[in-house]
């Protein structure tokens, strides 16, 4: 049984596990024994494997053996949302929500993501130093959601508070106090839809479920899920993706001086430092042998994906941001019948984010030694508290 890693650097920890225990059980916070997969082949195996369910119930009795709380937490996180159904539930809930999120759908997007992450830098200009978390990598993906939920972005603090705390470890009072108050708020903006639809995938979800093609609790698990997912997610992209770069100012420099390289680096910032660290749970529905290792039927799961997109079997010299990399199959959206729905979104944000602030701060650098920042404790993600950067001199106006 190994205890669990550091929170600012897990990575040498998991290269550890890689070498002498790539599958191997961790006793989380709260007291949940998890079996832990490390390795990159075998994390891409267990994300497949239909064995492995998404079904709480299929993990009860190791779930209640770590206590009631963390049995209900787990049930509600999960119940009756996608990334917590097996086919064919799972097919019926992403079938409803998969036309909002295509390649082309999300191209309709770019526009007013760039006007969003725009504005934000605009506000921000004539200061020497900002937070970067609070001047746009929080408030663009959240902004956003927002707007393709039908939430009030008005209210955001708030769910960012409730939202962080949802995803700390269970068995913490905050975080079933955070779950709490971001269903109860969801619930209400769902009743309040019902009487006045609008144009926004809330509404769209409440009018299938009129249809009977899902139930009053799959509206609600799922919209709490695309308002987690939603922005968490590439918050984290943006924050831990600038912090690589600026980091090592000459990878900064590099795509400077070649744009074109933007794409790719996201991918490779996903793959170096991606936000979900950490899958969420999966359920041996039998006896499920992985790397040699047999996990008993009812044992919980956890794929580590930032373990296994540091993998060197998988990717050469692998603890390196490569910004060229070329071929890149990293985890960091996960892989299979969950792979993550928001992806294109992702990756768009992501882009106009950190291209945009190249072009308007190309002088941007870290304002605190790397060492002193402060990363979140989350059950999944990885995420900094704050990104205190100095802005540099603006780049002159085009034209
Ligand atoms: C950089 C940003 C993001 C990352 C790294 C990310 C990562 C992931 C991962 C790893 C999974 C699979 C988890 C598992 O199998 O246990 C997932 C699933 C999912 N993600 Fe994302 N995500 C991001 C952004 C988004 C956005 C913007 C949205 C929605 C607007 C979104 C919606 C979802 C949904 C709905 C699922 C569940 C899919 C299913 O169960 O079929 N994600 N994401």
């Amino acid at each position: 049984m190994r205890d669990q890693p550091t929170v600012a650097d897990p990575y040498p920890w998991y290269a550890r596990l890689r070498t002498e225990a790539p599958v191997c059980r961790v006793r989380q916070e709260g007291g949940l024994e998890i079996y832990l997969v490390t390795r990159y082949e075998d994390a891409r195996r267990a994300l497949t494997d239909p064995r492995l369910s998404k079904n709480p119930e299929v993990g009860a009795e190791t779930l209640a053996a770590a206590g009631e709380h963390t049995y209900r937490a787990v049930a509600v996180a999960l119940a009756g949302n996608m990334l917590g159904t097996d086919p064919p539930e799972h097919t019926r809930l992403r079938r409803l929500l998969s036309a909002a999120f295509t390649q082309r759908r999300v191209e309709g997007l770019r526009p007013r993501v760039q006007a969003i992450t725009d504005g934000l830098l605009d506000a921000v200009s004539g200061r020497r130093e900002v937070d970067l978390m609070d001047a746009l990598a929080f408030p663009l993906p959240i902004t956003v959601i927002c707007e393709l939920l039908g939430v009030p972005a008005a209210d955001r603090d708030d769910f960012r508070r409730w939202t962080t705390a949802s995803l700390l470890p269970y068995g913490r009072p905050a975080q079933a106090d955070g779950t709490r108050a971001l269903n109860e708020y969801l619930a209400a903006l769902i009743k309040a839809k019902r009487d006045r639809p609008s144009d926004d995938l809330i509404s769209a979800l409440i009018t299938a479920s009129a249809d009977g093609r899902l139930s009053a609790d799959e509206v609600l698990a799922n919209a709490v899920l695309l308002l987690i997912a939603g922005h968490e997610t590439t918050v984290n992209l943006i924050g831990n993706g600038v912090l690589a770069l600026l980091r090592e100012p000459h990878l900064w420099r590099e795509l400077r001086r070649d744009p074109g390289l933007v794409p790719g680096a996201v991918e490779e910032l996903l793959r170096y430092d991606g936000p979900v660290e950490r899958a969420t749970s999966r359920f041996a529905a039998e006896d499920v042998e992985i790397a040699g290792v047999t996990v008993p039927k009812g044992s919980v799961v956890i794929v580590a994906l930032g373990s296994a997109d540091r993998d060197p079997e998988r990717f050469p010299d692998p603890d390196t941001v490569d910004l060229r990399r070329g071929e890149n199959p990293h985890l960091a959206f996960g892989h299979g019948i969950h792979y993550c729905l928001g992806a294109p979104l992702a990756r768009m944000e992501g882009q106009i984010a950190i291209g945009t602030l190249l072009r308007r701060f190309p002088d941007l650098a870290l304002a605190a030694p790397a060492g002193a920042l402060v990363w979140r404790e989350s059950r999944l993600m990885r995420g900094l508290t704050a990104l205190p950067v100095a802005l540099g001199a603006p780049a002159p106006a085009p034209g």
